[in-house]
C-alpha cells in the first residue's frame, strides 16, 4: 500500500501479508496485519490531512471468475482464500471512506502476479525468507536449494490440466504505480479501481518450460493435489488501465524469468545482512 501527499511528500509502505496458503493457516494473523493495520494507517492519515493513497490491491478479490478476461466491474466478494478476503474488506472499506468523506482520493490497484526483479539484479524479493509463490519457490529448486516443485494440480479444466494466471514484471507493476500517482496528483477522483495485468494467462507447465528454457536449468516436479483456496485460472483486462492512466506493460514471460534468475544468482543469500553495531566499554569494542 502507497500513499502521498503533495504537502508533507510522503510515500509509505504498508506491509501487507500476502502468501495465500499461509493465509489459510493463519486467519487471525492477516486480520490482524492487514486490516487492523489498514484501520490505524486510515486514522493517521485523516488526523494529518493526507487523504491521497494508491493500495495494492489484488485479482484474488474477484474469486473464481465468472467470465475472462477479467474486466474491473466482474462482481468481487466470492473469494476463496483468507489473504484476499482481507484485500476485499479493505476496497469495502475505502468505498465507505470516500463515499462519506469527498476529500479522500484513492487508487485501489488489482494486482495480476506479480514476478521478476530490477533488471539490474540489485533488487528483489528477499530469497532467504520461506517462500510459496511459485516463481521463487522454481528458483529454489532451479539453485538446487529445493529438490522438487511440487505442481498443486494437474486436473483443472486449463489446456495442460495446471493452474493458469496473469504474470506481470514488478518493474510493470512499478510503472503502474507511478501513472496511478500521476492521475492522482492532476485529478479529484475520490476512488477508482485498475487492473494490473498483462492480459495474456500462463499456465504452471508454461512458466516451468520457460525458466528451464532461459535459465538453462532442469526444474524436476511432483504433481499434488490442488492447493486449499486456489482458482483455475485468471488473467486481466487491462484496458481501463491502459485508457486512463496511459500504462500498458512492456516486460514478456522470458524477461521476467531472466531477471528473477540474475537477482536470484547474483544474491543467493539474500540482501547483505548488516554487521552487529559494536557496543564499545571503556575503549574496547
Ligand atoms: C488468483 C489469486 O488469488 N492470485 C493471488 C495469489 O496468487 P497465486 O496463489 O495465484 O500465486 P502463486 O505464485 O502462489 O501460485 C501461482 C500458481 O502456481 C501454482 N503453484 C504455486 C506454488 C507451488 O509451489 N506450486 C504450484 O503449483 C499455484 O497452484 C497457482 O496455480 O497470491 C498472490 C500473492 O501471494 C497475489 O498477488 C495474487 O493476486
Amino acid at each position: 500500500m502507497y500513499l502521498f501527499q503533495h504537502s508533507i511528500d510522503c510515500v509509505i509502505h504498508f506491509a501487507a501479508l500476502k502468501a495465500v496458503g499461509e493465509s489459510m493457516q493463519q486467519p487471525l494473523l492477516y486480520y490482524q496485519n492487514n486490516l487492523l493495520g489498514m484501520l490505524n494507517l486510515l486514522e493517521v492519515m485523516r488526523s494529518h490531512n493526507c487523504y491521497q493513497m494508491v493500495f495494492s490491491s489484488s485479482c484474488t478479490v474477484y474469486g473464481e471468475p465468472e467470465y475472462l478476461p477479467i474486466t474491473e466491474t466482474h462482481p468481487t466478494g466470492k473469494i476463496t482464500n483468507v489473504y484476499g478476503r482481507t484485500k476485499y474488506f479493505i476496497e469495502e472499506m475505502l468505498k465507505d471512506l470516500s463515499a462519506a468523506d469527498e476529500k479522500w482520493n484513492i487508487i485501489s490497484l488489482r494486482y495480476f502476479n506479480p514476478v521478476g526483479a530490477h533488471p539490474s539484479g540489485m533488487i528483489g524479493e528477499d530469497p532467504t525468507k520461506e517462500f510459496t509463490n511459485l516463481m521463487p519457490f522454481m528458483a529454489q529448486v532451479a539453485l538446487g536449494k529445493k529438490p522438487v516443485l511440487t505442481v498443486f494440480g494437474s486436473d483443472y479444466n486449463t489446456p495442460d490440466g495446471t493452474g493458469v494466471r496473469d504474470y506481470i514484471h514488478v518493474m510493470d507493476l512499478a510503472s503502474g504505480h507511478v501513472a496511478a500517482l500521476n492521475l492522482l496528483s492532476n485529478n479529484h477522483i475520490r476512488l477508482k479501481v485498475y487492473n494490473l495485468g498483462t492480459g495474456k494467462g500462463v499456465s504452471v507447465k508454461e512458466l516451468v518450460n520457460v525458466f528451464e528454457k532461459v535459465t538453462n536449468t532442469k526444474i524436476p516436479l511432483k504433481y499434488v493435489e490442488r492447493r486449499l483456496g486456489d482458482i483455475t485460472a485468471m488473467w486481466a483486462d487491462a484496458t481501463l488501465a491502459k485508457e486512463e492512466l496511459g500504462w500498458t506493460t512492456r516486460y514478456s514471460v522470458e524477461e521476467m524469468c531472466t531477471d528473477f534468475w540474475r537477482w536470484q544468482t547474483m544474491n543467493p543469500d539474500g540482501y547483505p545482512k548488516k554487521s552487529k553495531t559494536s557496543v564499545i566499554v571503556n575503549g574496547k569494542s
